[in-house]
């Protein structure tokens, strides 16, 4: 029996020739990211264990997104443990402006095809992308990162989902990855490794994969991958830190489930609150009143995503009643959108655009509500109370984010695309 690309890439890390599914293998980590958020708890984990260095510096980045620039004391706190730590260690990659991590560390580098990539936030899973295996893990598990250079894991399965067809006019891989967790389920995939595969994937763009990938979590699994195509070889060559291998899955690997989807005749979706498996198709809610509009995240704050919202804002305006949000995903996004005249479209139309980074997501600062309010959100997850106590968010695409801003209620996005 053939290998999946998990399989592969933890026997790689840990020097062993073929884990099965279940086996506890040791693997040595490519990268490890701590940010703002999450970091000091992993300081003061480092600080019980007793040792004085981290393994490696030049393999650990720590970087502020989430709550920058600080909006409270407790948050400066918070980094300054963090910029002390670095110094202390001699770690040269500490970043307080650069965006959100998932985003800024392919970018900068850091993930590769094969790597080992971990970072204390579950959305680690979004560098699948570039062919590396991703995972979110706990500040004691970092602790023992920085400490030995590896970690455990057991072993993922497998679930392949295979993508054919073309996506719509006004369609989009965020509509597809809404799609999959409504119809897998928060727990489909728990502790398995999703492989996306299939034409429609193959043409997909690196933006594209990294909206797939970074849901993969919103099933429960350990990670989402996907095989790079030249595209993402030609992005990652320029850039990777370390040599690297394309690894792929054996044609006879096992997986415990395949998936298949044709996007030609899927319509757009929304994730209603509070589960992202609360999926239904978008014209189900129709009419929905909206307060807030936010485009942006790990999961749809790209060039293309803002592109897709600047097609639909050009020559409109935002709706009186609504404040709309821009937090480009990183800085190099902003400047993009700014050189292309993209944010100028934007704030012509209204928008409010915020410096990049986590922003109002996960209802850390920039945009939280008020109770009995609702947005509509190009993120990841629409959780009780995420963006405000008794307020609710319902995820989309790009464009329908950017269609409801100027409607004042939740509406079809493809008359936009028409
Ligand atoms: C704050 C952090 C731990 C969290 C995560 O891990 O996902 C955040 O990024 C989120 O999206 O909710
Ligand atoms: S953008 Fe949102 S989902 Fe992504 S890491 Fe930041 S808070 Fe988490």
């Amino acid at each position: 029996m053939g290998l999946t690309m998990i399989q592969k890439i933890l026997a790689k890390a840990a020097g062993t020739s073929s884990p099965e599914p279940g086996e506890i293998v040791e693997a040595r980590i490519d990268t490890a990211m701590i940010h703002d958020a999450t970091g000091a708890p992993v300081v003061a984990a480092f600080r019980e264990i007793g040792r004085s260095r981290v393994w490696d510096p030049d393999r650990v980045l720590i970087l502020f997104d989430h709550s920058i620039p600080a909006p409270t004391e407790s948050a400066a706190w918070l980094q300054k443990i963090l910029r002390e730590f670095a110094t202390e260690q001699g770690i040269q990659n500490l970043d307080i402006k650069a965006g959100v991590c998932h985003q800024v560390m392919p970018e900068e580098g850091w993930v590769y095809p094969g790597a080992v990539v971990v970072g204390t936030d579950s959305h680690t899973c979004t560098h699948g992308a570039f062919g590396a295996f991703g995972t979110g893990i706990g500040s004691t598990e970092m602790a023992a990162v920085f400490v030995t250079g590896k970690l455990w894991f057991r072993v993922p399965e497998s679930i392949k989902i295979i993508v054919d067809g073309s996506f719509p006019r006004g369609v989009f891989a965020k509509d597809l990855i809404l799609y999959l967790c409504g119809k897998l389920t928060a727990e489909g995939a728990s502790y398995k490794s999703i492989e996306f595969a299939g034409p429609a994937v193959e043409k997909m763009s690196i933006s594209e994969r990294m909206t797939l990938c970074n849901m993969a979590i919103e099933m429960g699994a350990k990670a989402g991958m996907i095989e790079p195509n030249e595209v993402v070889l030609e992005f990652v060559r320029s850039r990777a830190r370390h040599p690297f291998e394309v690894i792929k899955a054996d044609p006879d690997a096992y997986y415990s489930e395949t998936v298949a989807v044709d996007v030609s005749d899927l319509e757009p979706q929304v994730a209603c609150p509070t589960q992202v498996d609360n999926v239904k198709p978008l014209r189900e809610v129709a009419g929905l009143l909206i307060n807030q509009a936010f485009l942006g995240s790990c999961t749809n704050g790209r060039l293309d995503d803002l592109h897709a919202a600047a097609k639909v804002l050009e020559g409109r305006k935002v709706h009186p009643h609504v404040r709309l949000l821009v937090v480009p995903a990183s800085a190099q996004v902003y400047r993009r959108a700014m050189e292309d005249g993209t944010l100028r479209i934007l704030s012509e139309a209204g928008a409010v655009i915020c410096n990049p980074g986590c922003g109002p997501c996960f209802g850390g600062h920039q945009g939280l509500m008020a109770e009995g309010e609702r947005c509509i959100a190009s993120s990841n997850r629409n959780f009780k109370g995420r963006m405000g106590k008794g307020s609710e968010v319902y995820l989309a695409s790009p464009a329908s984010v950017a269609a409801a801003a100027v409607v004042g209620q939740i509406v079809d996005p493809r008359e936009f695309f028409a």
